[in-house]
């Protein structure tokens, strides 16, 4: 446990705003930023405000009901609380939060339809809560249209092309998730119990909305030892966008995926990521502009799917687990 003190041990700052990369959608005329702003101006904080009522709205409900729309095989629907532990190393318990996961949904006429990470969504009663499911929806195509537009910046900051991951190949059918969280509770990392543990998100980017609970921490370098944790403020109608795993292969390491964290202070604390991943069967390599002789790939060539299964599993119970409370 001492161990895991010294190597956990908090920084209580708050990142200052200044070193925070934030893109002033304001003060830029390209076409790539024009294109993020017009995403961001449709509807959005509106958009954002009806989620996080209609989310709340959710896990008021009793427990009961929430078990109804139970995570399935497709890892959608319901999460109870500890049902993840991302830092199973220096976590004593799952994560003290509970959730809903929103999935891709590609038409039925697809021949896709089928496969793991797209098929259909568990939907609570709308006799319960009526207007739900279609807050959720437009939330998730909203995200989708920001998150493209950010995949523009990317590519051109990756010497590519501002469409290269805009396309059929890459983002024709993404694996998108929406994900509503709600915490509890009190974090003591000296003690292994965390908010969300430890980790970085698998995919291409996600985008966080969080409420004015301060909880989210991120590490800029997950090598020093012992690390330091910053706060992220919240900034209201920002989001913040962290890049993940896939992103980090795709560049040879150029990029590196935002270690980050949740702390917990008594708070109830509820967040809305919405993770991006590009299409199933996308095969995430090095990038033709991130390597040359002298910089070979440094990460294996995988399918986006099987690189999902594989996080999902690592981190989450199984849904059979659950099989007994059904
Ligand atoms: O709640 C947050 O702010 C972050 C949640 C998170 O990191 C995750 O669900 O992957
Ligand atoms: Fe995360």
């Amino acid at each position: 446990m001492n161990e895991m003190e010294t190597k956990t041990q908090v920084e209580d700052s708050i990142i200052q705003e200044s070193l925070l990369t934030c893109i002033d959608l304001a003060n830029s005329d390209h076409q790539s930023v024009l294109s993020l702003k017009q995403a961001c101006l449709d509807s959005g904080e509106e958009v954002m405000d009806k989620a996080f009522e209609q989310s709340k709205n959710f896990f008021a409900l009793p427990l009961e009901e929430k078990m109804e729309v139970l995570k399935n095989e497709k890892h959608r629907g319901y999460t109870p609380f500890y049902d993840q532990i991302p830092d199973p190393e220096n976590q004593v318990q799952g994560d003290h939060k509970e959730g809903y996961y929103i999935g891709s949904e590609v038409p039925r006429d697809d021949p896709q339809w089928d496969y793991p990470f797209y098929g259909p969504n568990p939907w609570p009663d709308p006799d319960v809560l009526p207007g739900w499911r279609e807050t959720m929806e437009k939330y998730h195509q909203e995200a989708l249209r920001v998150c493209k537009a950010i995949a523009k910046l990317l590519a051109l900051a990756l010497d590519l092309d501002a469409d290269y991951f805009d396309s059929p190949e890459m983002l024709r059918k993404p694996i998108s998730t929406l994900r509503l969280l709600h915490y509890e509770g009190k974090s003591d990392p000296s003690k292994g119990i965390y908010g969300t543990g430890a980790h970085s998100d698998y995919g291409m980017m996600t985008l966080i909305a969080t409420d004015d609970v301060l909880g989210l921490q991120i590490c800029k370098d997950r090598n020093a030892k012992p690390q330091k944790w910053e706060y992220v403020p919240s900034i209201e109608g920002a989001l913040v966008v962290n890049l993940g795993d896939m992103m980090q292969c795709w560049s040879n390491g150029l990029f590196r995926s935002t270690m980050h964290r949740v702390i917990l202070n008594d708070q109830n604390r509820y967040s809305i990521p919405f993770f991006l991943e590009p299409n199933h069967d996308c095969i995430i390599e090095c990038l033709p502009t991130c390597q040359s002789e002298s910089n070979l790939p440094k990460y294996p060539a995988i399918k986006c799917s099987t690189y999902l299964t594989q996080r999902y599993e690592e981190v989450h119970a199984n849904f059979r687990s659950y099989e007994k409370h059904a």
